[in-house]
């Protein structure tokens, strides 16, 4: 019999640029890894410099401070003896910037792989700062031999074949791969099709976390080369996930925590909804962009209504109810249900709330324009003067606070120009930019069914739609009522 060889990949949290703290959670992996026994670890793609660092790769202080970086790591992995840590760096030479793989052992570099499929689409700008790699990487542990490529590699069959042709057993994917809804599906049906049907079985290591306008799912897996898979790890939730390779078979190893949050459970959950997953997603995208950019309090404007109440829900989730700060701003025209359901919320949340009528200072706006405005007709005009004295009022709380202003616009509302310019459209950070209305309603729903913390009229309330309000014909404004709530279709507020 083999002696056999097993193998941890660590679906860590990085932050773009952030070398000393990326460099720490790798020396973190790495000793775990090694105080459990294993021969290799795998890390996501970029994990010393985050992904994606963008133009910091055309800051040559950057590319340097990173290769400094590197070095040092270098050095403190060799004290993990046996250890063959499967690391991604970027690699800057007189011919080029590469997006790159390297294999420390021992404090020897076994061999550096270059990313050779570079993305350029969607998201994607990697053409802009990396030269493309031609040559596979292999390197073998007692008699089981490693294939090392990169993301958007395996997305297409040349990379994991030279792999194959070079002696490779099995493929270790580092990856940068962004949530979508079902993107999982996609990367196991393409990892059978260019891995598995070239011969190999696959470990799929992806990077975990929000950065920016981006959020990684983590979700890795590990596939025979059957196509099944043997394991995989969840989705929003830092992990190491274990294997052990023996006669050329692929087992299982219970995956480890990692990180300070361990909220989520490392194992999928059967039959999950799929709310419950853009929920995480929702929840780590906001937490980790307040997170990374040193905000640790919010403040939000909370109306009575669905989006602002699904904003809340995510943040609480996210920071806390202890860090949010929720303003009712009525106006002459705000209905009492709209300032109960938002109290009502708040409580239920234990929420600092507030209320600060914006009556008085509406009022000074239209003292001070009706010399100019006459006798002309109310219309779009007043009404967005409310939402941009709210705004003004937001950012007062957050300039003094230091809380960041949550945007609570969803996707339809910006895809039809459905908001007002500085503002409902005030703030730092919308985690609804993405969710279109429909979705919003789902995903209070089903927050509902985990602790009933929005109040049920603000679900059933018909959409406060106000055809003035917009620039959209009232055909469709009616179109849009329609499209996001099926049941008010009358025109009533
Ligand atoms: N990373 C981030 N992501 C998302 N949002 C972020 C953020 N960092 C701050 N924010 C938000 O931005 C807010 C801070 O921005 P902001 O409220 O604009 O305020 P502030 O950062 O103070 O920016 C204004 C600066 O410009 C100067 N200024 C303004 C206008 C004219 C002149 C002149 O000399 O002519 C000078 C002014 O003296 C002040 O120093 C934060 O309270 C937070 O809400
Ligand atoms: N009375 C209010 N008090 C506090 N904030 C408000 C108030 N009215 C509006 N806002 C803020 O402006 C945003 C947009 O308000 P709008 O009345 O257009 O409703 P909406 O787009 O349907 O959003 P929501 O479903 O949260 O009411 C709200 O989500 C909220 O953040
Ligand atoms: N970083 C990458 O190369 C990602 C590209 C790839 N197609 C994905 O989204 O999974």
């Amino acid at each position: 019999m083999e002696p056999s060889v097993s193998v941890a990949f660590a679906q860590i949290n990085q932050k773009v640029g952030d070398l000393a703290g990326n460099a720490a959670r790798i020396v973190q992996a790495a000793a775990l890894a090694h105080e459990q026994g294993h021969d290799v670890l795998l890390l996501p793609e970029l994990a010393l410099t985050g992904y994606a660092p963008e133009d910091l790769l055309l800051r040559c202080q950057f590319l340097a401070d990173q290769q400094a970086a590197l070095q040092s790591l270098q050095e403190t992995l060799a004290g993990f003896q046996d250890l063959h840590v499967v690391l991604g760096h970027v690699v800057s030479t007189d011919k080029g910037t590469f997006n790159a793989a390297s294999v420390f052992l021992n404090g020897d570099n076994l061999g550096t792989y270059l990313k050779q499929e570079l993305p350029n689409y969607s998201v994607f700008d990697e053409k802009r700062y990396f030269t493309a790699g031609r040559k596979p990487l292999v390197f073998t542990v007692r008699n089981h031999t490693f294939g090392v490529t990169i993301c958007e590699d395996v997305w297409f069959a040349s990379a994991a074949t030279a792999a194959r042709q070079a002696g490779a057993d099995t493929l270790l994917i580092l990856n940068a791969s962004p949530y979508m809804v079902r993107k999982h599906e996609t990367r196991l049906a393409v990892v059978r099709r260019n891995v598995c049907d070239a011969g190999m079985g696959a470990i799929y290591c992806n990077l975990v976390g929000g950065q920016d306008e981006l959020v990684f799912d983590g979700h890795s897996f590990v596939i025979d080369r059957q196509g099944n898979i043997v394991t995989e790890l969840n989705s929003f939730c830092e992990a190491v996930g274990r294997i052990q390779v023996s006669s050329g078979q692929l087992q299982a190893l219970p995956s480890l925590p990692f990180g300070a949050d361990q909220s989520v459970p490392l194992q999928i959950q059967e039959n999950e909804a799929a709310e419950a997953e853009i929920w995480r997603a929702l929840v780590m995208g906001t937490r980790d962009y307040l997170g990374k950019n040193f905000f640790g309090k919010a403040v939000i404007g909370l109306s009575g209504g669905i989006d602002s109440a699904v904003v809340l829900a995510i943040a609480v989730d996210a920071i806390g109810a202890e860090n949010l700060h929720a303003v009712m701003m009525p106006s002459r025209f705000t209905a009492d249900i709209s300032v109960n359901d938002a109290q009502d919320m708040a409580q239920r949340l234990a929420v600092r709330y507030d209320e600060i009528a914006i009556s008085p200072m509406f009022n000074s706006y239209l003292e001070a324009l009706a010399p100019i405005f006459g006798d002309l007709p109310q219309d779009t005009t007043e009404e967005n003067l409310q939402a941009r004295i709210r705004g003004a009022l937001l950012m007062a709380l957050s300039n003094k606070f230091n809380a960041i202003v949550l945007t609570t616009g969803n996707k339809s509302e910006l895809a039809t120009g459905y908001c007002t310019l500085y503002g409902d459209m005030v703030g730092g950070y919308a985690p609804l930019k993405d969710i279109p209305k429909t979705l919003v309603y789902r995903l209070a729903s089903w927050r509902n069914t985990q602790s009933a913390i929005i109040p049920e009229r603000i679900i059933t309330r018909p959409p406060q739609l106000s055809c003035a309000k917009t620039r959209l014909t009232r055909t469709a404004c009616l179109n849009m009522r329609c499209w996001t709530h099926p049941g008010a279709s009358d025109g009533t507020q």
